[in-house]
């Protein structure tokens, strides 16, 4: 799988810490596998096996846990380089669990996945951003089925839904070890779903689903539009709550804004409990980073956690990836972890943002282009000559800017961050069936990015 995002974000970055004669010799012939939860990496003799484990493997490793959603197992193996032939999964499934549950699934009786023990309460940082989240998912995982059915726990990418959610998973587990558990990513819920139609093993889907004690599914968005999961879906849902056994849900958005999804599969959704997860603020993502370093016995000062935190804000999942280049960084060049080794870690990342565009520019070029006032744009005004420029203009500043979704709701009169998602989703689609918008959108895209 040359072109998996693991292996490729390996080469990126052994390519450019490396001499071009190094990386040459001992990266660019190794083959890199994934299978289940397993890396397998193939060199091709065992000197080269050797160096690598002792030189490269910490850092594929960090960047594998990184970029995946499980932590991974890798396998060192000497053997000839495979050309590629065919394509075996696309990059966006490839690197979801291929088991995804902890109970057996109906795909194969022996396909076990299982809930990552790391993504537990005790390494889940709290704040004022996820305070009634967090409360309400010990609530859950203390007494489950009996509170907040389902808990549908919603906000932006990167900020902790799937580790609330596994983390619950991991609580009920331990407390009830006999529970049936399945933590499941709506993609493979859809999977699993036409499969079973396309082998007619509709009975073993529905016992599977129905017998459960836990339900934990991830990322709901991804059932829009599939109005056959949708209604399987929904019995799931009815049956499993009617039965007091739990249901946790996450999505990126507030169940009402949830497009292509049934109006009552989304008012189920808010039956028991909406919680939401926001961004982080500053000494929030600084508490995050001392936790995740200590985590990994890591050694990371309060000013470099500082600098790192003031710089990446868009969410926990790129703190976490800068802390791991820093780390990796250090480890490279042999240079104590410090400011400016954090400085040089992430110079591309910082020289980025200098290049960035501001909001302030976009709200003017757009309103500029559209002819109306910025002070349009900031308004409560619902007119479609307005409302169209502002969704355009969260649009770019989403695309162009490193800003979170609330933040850049707050710069465009206090909007909340379903309303910056749900104006992305419209000019996204617009862009798509009407040659006019897309058109408007490259224009405006171009002349900011120059
Ligand atoms: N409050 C927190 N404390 C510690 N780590 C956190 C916290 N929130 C998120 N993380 C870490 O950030 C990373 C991303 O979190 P997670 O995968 O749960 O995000 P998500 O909201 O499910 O994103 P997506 O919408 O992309 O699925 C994970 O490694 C997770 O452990």
């Amino acid at each position: 799988m040359p072109d998996h995002p693991v292996w490729v974000s390996c080469l990126d970055f052994f390519q450019e810490s490396l001499p071009p004669q190094q990386f040459n010799s001992w990266i660019k012939p190794l083959t890199f596998d994934i299978v289940g939860s397993q890396i397998v990496l193939t060199a091709p003799n065992s000197f080269a096996l050797k160096l690598i484990q002792e030189r490269f493997l910490s850092v594929i490793s960090q960047r594998a846990e990184s970029l995946l959603p499980f932590v991974p197992t890798i396998e060192l193996k000497v053997g000839k380089k495979r050309i590629p032939t065919t394509q075996q999964t696309t990059p966006e499934t490839s690197i979801l669990p291929t088991a995804p549950c902890e109970a057996s699934s109906p795909k194969s009786q022996k396909e076990f996945g299982k809930l990552n023990p790391t993504l537990c309460f005790d390494h889940f940082v709290t704040g004022k951003a996820n305070q009634l989240a967090h409360a309400a998912a010990i609530q859950v995982a203390d007494t489950p089925g009996s509170v907040y059915n389902p808990l549908f726990i919603y906000g932006g990418v990167g900020l902790g839904k799937t580790h609330l959610l596994q983390a619950i998973g991991n609580q009920i587990k331990s407390n009830s070890p006999k529970a049936k558990v399945c933590y499941i990513h709506a993609t493979n819920y859809v999977s699993d779903w036409v499969k079973a139609v396309q082998t007619k093993r509709f009975d073993e889907f529905k016992q599977f689903y129905n017998s459960l004690d836990l339900l934990l599914i991830d990322d709901i968005q991804f059932i829009a539009d599939k109005a056959g999961t949708q209604q399987e879906f929904f019995y799931t849902l009815n049956t499993l709550t009617e039965a007091h056994k739990q249901v946790v849900i996450t999505c990126d958005t507030f169940p009402k804004e949830i497009s292509g999804i049934e109006p009552r599969l989304t008012s189920r959704f808010s039956w028991g409990l909406t919680v939401a997860v926001d961004p982080p603020n500053v000494e929030m993502r600084v508490a995050i980073l001392l936790q995740k370093a200590s985590q990994s016995k890591m050694s990371l000062g309060e000013d470099v956690a500082f600098f790192i935190a003031k710089h990446v804000r868009s969410n926990i999942r790129e703190l976490e990836g800068a802390l791991k280049r820093v780390e990796a960084f250090s480890r490279f060049h042999r240079r104590p972890i410090s400011v400016e080794v954090a400085k040089d870690a992430l110079k591309d990342l910082l020289a980025s943002q200098n290049k960035q565009v501001s909001i302030d520019n976009i709200q003017k070029t757009v309103a500029d282009f559209y002819r109306i006032k910025v002070a349009d744009l900031l308004s409560k005004k619902r007119t479609r000559n307005i409302t169209r420029p502002r969704q355009m203009a969260m649009l770019l500043a989403r695309e162009l800017t490193p800003f979170s979704l609330p933040e850049i709701g707050a710069a465009f009169g206090d909007r909340d961050h379903s309303t910056v998602l749900y104006a992305c989703r419209t000019i996204e689609l617009l862009k798509r069936s009407n040659s006019i918008t897309n058109a408007e959108y490259n224009t405006l895209s171009q002349s900011l990015r120059n």
